[in-house]
């Protein structure tokens, strides 16, 4: 929707916020890369070295492993050299503290919000997924680490709550699922529930009360996962791992009847290395396929997801889900109501070139995915689809409704018979008449009322995306890192957005006072209605009173759909004003003022 000719300005990536870039770089899936160090069992094999580097916390460049290599080769692009510029980049002195609070920490916070998000971690066999995702006592990973903050933002933010949360922990192992919280797990069958989505029967759920809860059967989960020593890494996982944490809260303010929960999935891949390469033979090797097939529909649905989201013509849009266990699982995760996060992981030794290539050509293209994240981000945006889906499915019950209402009063009444009522009948006529009016005035009242809110709801919307874009510019511009020209394009960005939100607001009080006036005049409408009905006890009473009776009955109907529209908005209202606090606990909330 356009106001005043101000489209609302989209979300750009949340997480690294000091990235602007002034084109149509915006993002949900947000692509970090973390280079792990040479090991030190491959520091002392004399023809090892590290060949990558990360620059500017962004930019990783893959050197050619020949050394023999000389600047001429690099002029005229002889070398393998290759760089790739992503959302964020770590070097291998960074810690999984620093991933986490580059990559996950917003996200996290958002599903305390009722936002659901995934999480995975790819990469080739032995670049750091585990040690990203699971971690060590001394220096925990992601997985730890996200249970951490959401009992510390409970403990801050929500302590007074209702406050639940659940996990659950298994492993995808060669097409066949395995509860990784219970000693000897059987396989588990995958269940699709028309209310609640893709659901493993049988897995086991842990209510969680603290992040210790929990550890104990990590690290039990983890002893449990299906590794094998391959040339790569001692021990390599040969199965996806997937932790999935449920969080759900009752907020005590005015939305209490709200329950939000989200979906937090943590994804440890197993390692995307080719069989062939892996000198792998026999179950190792079947294990490669099979691993590599979930990868590759992974891949694909990201792809697919990616193609629809930019708006791609139907028919593209069909996504893959079911041709993988572990696309099927992270359905719910990747798409709709759902942020994403890939951390790629690559080893810098130079033998481990080419797969350090693949993995960042991969990410790369999972990079392309972020155009569309702006759709994405904007889960608000999809709400209102389904929301408009369903008014014009109601205003089509209305028009049908009315529709039998005519063809009802059509059908002469009883007392219609009685040729010595002809007066009466008259008068009943004409009672009906305006009473059918009323009701009518009644209809257009409530869609009269339904877009004006709708309409508040959506210039809300864009103001929504319009601060966090200007949250971000000023970040941009107070860096004081781009380039001359972007400097100027986002200040010329900033402004514009300052524009658009001032007329939107002066939109919005407009439509509110218009709302005001359409209540006023539905109250109007209900007590003509109600003066109609009790000033009438002649004889037309009975018969006036039999149609009436349905005309209330119908309008009933209405009213109770408009209670369902009502409800809509009134939960998209409780989304935006929780998206309004994670901005204001971000310091946005001066912006707001
Ligand atoms: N950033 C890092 N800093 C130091 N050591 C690391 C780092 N990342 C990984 N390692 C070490 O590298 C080895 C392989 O790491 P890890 O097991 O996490 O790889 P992986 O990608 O999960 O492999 P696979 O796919 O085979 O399971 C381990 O010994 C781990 O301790």
């Amino acid at each position: 929707m356009d106001y005043n000719g101000k489209t609302p300005v989209k979300l750009s990536s949340v997480v690294n916020a000091q990235r602007y870039v002034p084109s149509t770089s915006n993002t949900s899936l947000i692509v970090g890369v973390r280079v792990r160090p040479l090991l030190k069992s491959e520091q002392t094999k004399s023809n090892r070295k590290d060949i990558i580097r990360v620059i500017d916390g962004k930019v990783v460049v893959v050197l050619d492993p020949d050394e023999s290599k000389d600047y001429l080769d690099q002029v005229q692009h002889r070398t393998k050299e290759r760089r790739y510029t992503f959302d964020v980049a770590f070097d291998f002195q960074s810690t999984n503290r620093e991933v986490y609070d580059m990559t996950l920490r917003d996200l996290v916070s958002a599903v305390l919000y009722g936002i659901n998000t995934t999480v995975f971690a790819y990469g080739a066999t032995g670049s750091g997924k585990t040690y990203t995702m699971v971690g060590s006592p001394n220096d925990p990973g992601l997985m730890i680490l996200s249970l951490q903050q959401v009992f510390q933002d409970r403990d801050r933010l929500f302590r007074d709550e209702e406050f639940s949360v659940t996990c659950t922990y298994l492993e995808v192992y060669n097409e066949t699922i395995y509860d990784l919280l219970v000693k000897n797990s059987g396989p588990l069958e995958l269940r699709e529930d028309p209310e609640q989505g893709v659901q493993v029967a049988g897995l086991k759920h842990v209510p969680v009360s603290t992040p210790d809860d929990i550890l104990g059967l990590l690290e039990d989960g983890n002893r449990r996962r299906k590794t094998e020593a391959t040339d790569a890494n001692s021990a390599s996982s040969r199965s996806h791992a997937v932790l999935e944490i449920l969080v759900k809260r009752k907020p005590l303010n005015h939305y209490r009847v709200q329950q939000l929960r989200a979906k937090l999935s943590l994804v440890d891949l197993a390692g995307s290395e080719r069989a062939a390469e892996t000198n792998n033979a026999g179950q190792k090797l079947r294990d490669g396929a099979s691993i590599n097939r979930s990868l590759l529909a992974l891949a694909n649905c990201i792809n697919a997801l990616g193609k629809m989201a930019a708006g791609a013509k139907a028919g593209a849009n069909y996504v893959p889900y079911r041709n993988s266990k572990l696309t099927r699982l992270l359905k719910d995760g990747l798409s709709g109501n759902s942020r994403t996060a890939m951390i790629t992981t690559v080893a810098a030794a130079n033998d481990q070139y080419h797969h350090s290539i693949n993995t960042l050509k991969y990410a790369d293209r999972a990079k392309e995915i972020k155009t569309h994240v702006v759709q994405n981000v904007g889960t608000v945006e999809s709400h209102i689809a389904d929301y408009q889906r369903m008014i014009d499915a109601l205003q089509l019950e209305v028009s049908e409704l009315r529709g039998q209402l005519m063809e009802h009063q059509a059908v002469p009444s009883p007392s219609s018979n009685s040729p010595t009522n002809g007066t009466s009948r008259g008068f009943e006529d004409d009672l009906l008449t305006r009473i059918d009016n009323l009701v009518q005035d009644m209809n257009e009242n409530i869609e009269e009322r339904i877009n004006l809110q709708k309409a508040v709801f959506e210039i809300e919307d864009a103001n929504l995306f319009n601060r966090y874009e200007l949250k971000q510019l000023e970040e941009f511009l107070s860096a004081g890192q781009g380039t001359v020209k972007e400097v100027a394009e986002g200040r010329d960005r900033r402004a514009d957005i300052q524009i658009a939100v001032r007329d939107n607001e002066r939109e919005l009080a407009k439509y509110k006072a218009e709302i005001l006036a359409n209540e006023n005049s539905r109250t109007d409408i209900q007590s003509r209605i109600d003066r109609l009905v009790s000033s009438n006890s002649n004889v037309a009473f009975l018969n006036f009173m039999r149609t009436f009776r349905l005309q209330a009955i119908r309008l009933q109907e209405m009213k109770f759909q408009m209670a369902v529209r009502d409800q809509i908005i009134f939960e998209q209202r409780a989304v935006i004003s929780n998206l309004w606090k994670i901005i204001n606990r971000s310091g946005m909330g001066q912006v707001r003022a």
